[in-house]
């Protein structure tokens, strides 16, 4: 059976990224970037003023100085600024020629055409004055390819002159739930039937990324059925069933896509839970056997979907980011598969819940983190230190 690592290296490897496109900057949230941004302008592109005041030259201090005209943000004062003489000055406005200081309108004393120091204290050179190139220079990568544009990002990137980026595609996701046992949720059940609590789970987990998901509802436990539905959404990028993953009489995942041809990559992942994972691929689509038991697909799919849309959309970093914290309470020693413990986390300090049952939403539905148990790992007690990868 593959390890985690070497599973999430092999299903990376098969993958191929999709074309990226041109959006504008408005589109661009939460998509991976293409291209390295480079800057096309330097930011400030000239000394500007801080605040609200006047411009002159700390030299000239302790004034008075005759007020000789303005500098506003977009309309900067053209001439150069002698001795005895200052500048009203708006933040954002150019500082003119001749002036290395800002002397905030709170501190002075303005009659007419004159200004004086309201107060003794002297200003210091380059007070409340945004040096030219500040921020960052003409020419400087200031995001490199495969980072997730964040509203920051986004907003660096517009300064340094872009009104579209080139990010990574959309992939299309495609959620099969299998199982004579479900029902659409909200739909009523008797006592062999319950609610498929995945298809909306997993629609929420990939709602943060830039990906387009449809919910292909729920197929029955036949061949015939699984066959038909997973053909129909070959236009897919990834085809994800939930259940039938594992190795009942009713569990036709595997045989179905055998049926249709599909290359098996892996069947089995030394995880619990989740180990009966299917990864396997008919032409350029990748299908994602998730098993059925609610906490075993939602770890598969942290563990190996979201990863994949990631890697599709251009991410370069796609697998989840493992954090160090404490333990809260000991744990037993880690046997033959990475355990992903249910766990709320605060403050870098982890406590697993006591019912880890892979069939059970309460924990799953209250917890902020997955602690990792790795395998062979030796039991730990309160205070020793422990990986885990935070949920939302
Ligand atoms: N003899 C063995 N039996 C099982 C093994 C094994 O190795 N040998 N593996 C176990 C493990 S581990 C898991 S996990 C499950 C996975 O089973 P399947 O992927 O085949 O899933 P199902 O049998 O269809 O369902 C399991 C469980 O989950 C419920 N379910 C299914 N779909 C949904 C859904 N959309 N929403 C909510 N809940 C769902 C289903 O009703 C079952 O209770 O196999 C073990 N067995
Ligand atoms: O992996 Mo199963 O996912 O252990 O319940």
């Amino acid at each position: 059976m593959l390890s985690l690592d070497e599973a999430q290296s092999q299903l990376l490897a098969l993958a191929t990224r999709l074309p990226s496109q041109s959006k504008p900057l408005s589109a661009c949230s939460g998509h991976y970037l293409a291209e390295p941004v480079i800057a096309k302008r330097t930011q400030p592109a000239a000394d500007l003023s801080a605040m609200d005041g006047y411009a002159l030259s700390s030299f000239t201090q302790p004034g008075p100085w005759r007020v000789i005209g303005e500098s506003a943000a977009g309309r900067p004062f053209g001439n150069e600024v002698g001795a005895g003489e200052a500048v009203r000055i708006f933040t954002g406005a150019h500082v003119p020629a001749g002036c290395d200081t800002v002397l905030i309108q709170e501190d002075a004393i303005r009659d007419g055409a004159t200004l004086k120091l309201n107060g003794s204290e002297l200003l210091k050179p380059a007070a409340h004055i945004r040096r030219a190139g500040g921020d960052f220079l003409e020419g400087s990568t200031l995001l490199d390819t495969g980072i997730k544009l964040t509203p920051g990002a986004i907003a660096v990137a517009a300064m340094a002159g872009y009104g579209t980026l080139n990010v990574g595609g959309r992939p299309h996701v495609s959620i099969l739930a299998s199982g004579d046992e479900l029902r659409a949720p909200g739909e009523l059940c008797d006592d062999a039937h319950i609610p498929s609590s995945n298809t909306p789970m997993l629609v929420a987990m990939l709602s943060g990324l830039p990906c387009d998901v449809t919910d292909c509802g729920i197929v029955e436990d036949t061949m015939e059925a699984l066959e038909t539905a997973i053909q129909n959404c070959m236009q897919s990028d990834i085809i994800v069933t939930t259940g039938g993953a594992s190795v009942g009489d009713h569990d036709l995942v595997e045989p179905v896509l055998r049926k249709l041809g599909a290359q098996i990559d892996f069947w089995k992942v030394a995880i619990r839970p989740g180990k009966p994972l299917i990864v396997g691929r008919i032409g350029k689509t990748i299908i994602l056997g998730l098993p059925g038991n609610p906490s075993s697909a939602y770890v598969t799919a942290t563990l190996f979907l979201l990863p994949l849309v990631r890697f599709l959309a251009g991410c370069t970093a796609p697998l989840p980011k493992v954090n160090n914290g404490t333990l809260n309470h000991a744990i037993a020693a880690g046997g033959k598969r990475t355990e992903l413990f249910r766990a709320l986390e605060e403050n870098g300090v982890i406590s697993i819940f006591s019912r880890q049952d892979s069939g059970m939403l309460t924990p799953l539905s209250m917890a902020n983190a997955l602690l990792i148990n790795p395998v062979d790992a030796p039991a730990r007690v309160a205070g020793e230190p422990a990986q885990f990868l935070r949920i939302d």
